[in-house]
């Protein structure tokens, strides 16, 4: 494949993300599909991520050369010059003379005959002028936005609950690469020696900071080995590993994921329990749960059950009290993974967050009846907003008699004590300059 071709993959990946396809979907699929050599899947993995983390830079580098707002433009011309602008403002190993070129054609080839004079004029006149300074703005939060390729809305909300400097920091954390993370199976062997069996198949490693079954790839593909294909170890993120810790089953326990695809947890949970016991995998999306039976096949992992259900539902399946734990992982906006799934910040103003708290604050009402006298429901979010987390679990003790926090969380999590001071005591909440791992909220709670 041409890098021309691996452009054209960019291009089209970007208009369909526009319209609200998932980024690392489409990006795996034509990896796939079009069986992308490793050059030019790294290459079309850079243009389409650096182009949605990058945005708001690359609409205020073309502006000078505008006559209107970038968001005036014809929407495939908009794409065009921010691939194209990338290409010319982050990577040295492509001319820009090679990124102007295939800008005008990308425009050409995709019915903007009449506009690709306007592309090349553009591209030219940045070339030849030199991008704008992001340091000359003078505003503090847009000039933060264009930094970090954050949005104002999202800069605010998060340091109104960090202050403004972690906020900067998360969001700048944000546009590094999110790092390849692996769960041990320790029912197959310990971290050490998963680290040695991966360094001998040419995946070298070194230790998690947060979990210690986690190991972070530094070079290399773990999952083509034969480890992985052998159920030695998952790809999970690191914080997310922190769940079954909160939680804590112990074998032969009764357990219920009731939010459980893709799996993730639910299957750490079983290995937790060293396949003792029994964990209830349920999940509002029946397509999703194939994917959870699969992967327990490759772990060698038996005791659990697939459920198709609405969370809200629950208590139709399952008699009062009848799980000794209960992880909700609720359904969020995803406000702590935007290294892995940029489009989430696309968002022009924070209304879609009202969403999902009465959702959570439901699935958690329901999950709560099924738990026993002095048994345990964990509730996580991959999110970083208090309206879907601390206010989600406030409104549910204030709600539900007898619930209570379990204030030595972080503790038993092992975390520093930003964590916790960052949220209510209880509670944990995980930023990305922590340790690497994703953004993630723990609540950990438990009833007299
Ligand atoms: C954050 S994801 C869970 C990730 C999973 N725990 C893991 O570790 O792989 C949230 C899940 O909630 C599911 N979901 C959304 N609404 C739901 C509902 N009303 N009842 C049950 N599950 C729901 C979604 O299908 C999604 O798979």
């Amino acid at each position: 494949m041409t890098t021309k071709n691996v452009r054209a993959h960019a291009y089209d990946i970007l208009e369909r993300v526009r319209d609200g396809a998932y980024s690392h979907l489409l990006v795996n699929d034509v990896i796939e599909k079009q069986r992308l050599s490793a050059e030019d899947a790294g290459l079309l993995t850079e243009l389409v991520y650096g182009v949605l983390k990058q945005r708001p830079a690359l609409d205020f580098y073309m502006t000078p050369f505008l006559k209107q707002k970038p968001s005036a433009l014809d929407r495939r011309i908009q794409t065009i010059l921010q691939l194209s602008l990338y290409q010319m403002a982050f990577l040295d190993r492509i001319p820009n003379r090679a990124a102007i070129h295939e800008g005008v054609n990308l425009a050409k080839a995709n019915g903007r005959k009449g506009l690709s004079g306007m592309v090349n004029g553009v591209l030219r006149n940045a070339d030849r002028k030199g991008l704008p300074d992001p340091e000359t703005i003078q505003d503090e939060w847009r000039r933060k936005e264009v930094q970090t390729g954050h949005p104002v809305w999202l800069l605010q909300l998060w340091a109104n609950m960090f202050g403004k400097e972690t906020a900067f920091e998360a969001a700048y954390c944000n546009l590094k690469k999110a790092p390849v993370t692996l769960r041990t199976n320790t029912l197959q062997q310990s971290r050490e020696a998963l680290q040695e069996i991966l360094n001998e198949e040419g995946v070298a490693t070194s230790f998690g900071k947060l979990a210690p079954e986690a190991l972070i790839t530094a070079s290399g593909q773990p999952a083509k080995t034969e480890a992985f294909a052998s159920g030695r170890f998952s790809i999970q993120d690191e914080a997310s590993m922190l769940c079954a810790r909160a939680l804590d089953p112990k074998p032969g326990m009764q357990v219920l994921d009731a939010c459980a695809a893709p799996g993730g947890k639910a299957l750490h949970l079983m290995e937790w329990m060293q396949d003792e016991g029994f964990v209830t995998a349920s999940d509002l999306h029946a397509t999703k749960l194939p994917l959870i039976h699969e992967q327990a096949e490759r772990l060698g992992l038996t005791s659990f059950a697939l459920l198709p259900r609405d969370a809200r539902q629950l208590s139709n399946d399952f008699a009062e009290g009848a799980f000794d734990r209960v992880l909700v992982d609720a359904p969020c906006s995803g406000l702590g993974v935007i290294r892995r799934k940029p489009e989430i910040k696309a968002y022009p103003d924070s209304s879609h967050l009202k969403e999902f708290p009465p959702l959570q604050e439901e699935i958690l009402h329901e999950a709560a009846k099924l738990v026993k006298p002095g048994g345990r429901l964990v509730y996580s979010t991959c999110t970083l907003n208090s309206e879907e987390n601390e206010a989600v679990v406030k409104k549910f003790l204030h709600e539900a008699p007898g619930w209570k926090l379990e204030e030595d969380l972080a503790e038993k999590l092992g975390l520093q004590a930003d964590a916790k001071k960052r949220t209510m005591a209880g509670a944990v909440t995980i930023l990305p300059q922590d340790a690497g791992s994703d953004g993630f909220f723990i609540a950990s709670l438990f009833k007299e």
